[in-house]
């Protein structure tokens, strides 16, 4: 089980201690050729509006974690996506919101990328050169530099 990471701890909780979980189905696009990920900046208006995050967004009434990454990748950034591999989950504790993060890796998708809500994009590489980045997207670049260093034979 991965540990709950409590994001910007000194602000209030909104919702109390009961809040419910949100779940929410992250894409990590990887483009294996060029060896690069694509991030995405959080739209303007929703909270953390400029951070950069991996595009995805909440589950529907009914939809699995790969159905809700499809329809949020075709939504926000005009992409359809072909398998989406499970990878990590992370619980994050937002001053706004409890989530609970299914990170997928996709490596198939068909279609030009088009932000639909304003968003910027950067294909970064490890070390990302952009910021701010969000809280709950800080494990994944954990998680990716962990594996490249296992793929170079590091401890
Ligand atoms: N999409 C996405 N959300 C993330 C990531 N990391 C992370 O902590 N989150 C959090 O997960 C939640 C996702 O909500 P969202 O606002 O993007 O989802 P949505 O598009 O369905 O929202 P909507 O209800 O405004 O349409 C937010 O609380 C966001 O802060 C990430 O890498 N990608």
């Amino acid at each position: 089980m991965s540990e709950l990471l409590v994001a910007d701890g000194e602000r209030p909780r909104e919702g109390g201690v009961d809040r419910p979980i949100t779940e929410v189905a992250v894409g990590v696009l990887i483009d294996d050729a060029q060896g690069c990920f694509l991030l995405t900046t959080r739209p303007p208006g929703k909270v953390y509006a400029g951070y950069w995050e991996f595009p995805g967004g909440k589950l529907e009434a009914g939809e699995t974690v790969a159905q809700a990454l499809r329809r949020e990748l075709q939504e926000e950034i005009g992409v359809t996506i072909g398998q989406a591999h499970p990878w990590h989950q992370k619980l994050v504790d937002y001053p706004h919101a409890l989530v609970r993060l299914h990170f997928c890796k996709v490596y198939d998708w068909s279609g030009e990328l088009q932000m639909h809500e304003g968003q910027e994009f950067a294909w970064q590489t490890l070390p990302v050169t952009v910021e701010p980045v969000l809280p709950g997207t800080v494990p994944v670049l954990e998680w990716l530099a962990q594996e490249a260093g296992q793929a170079a034979g590091q401890p």
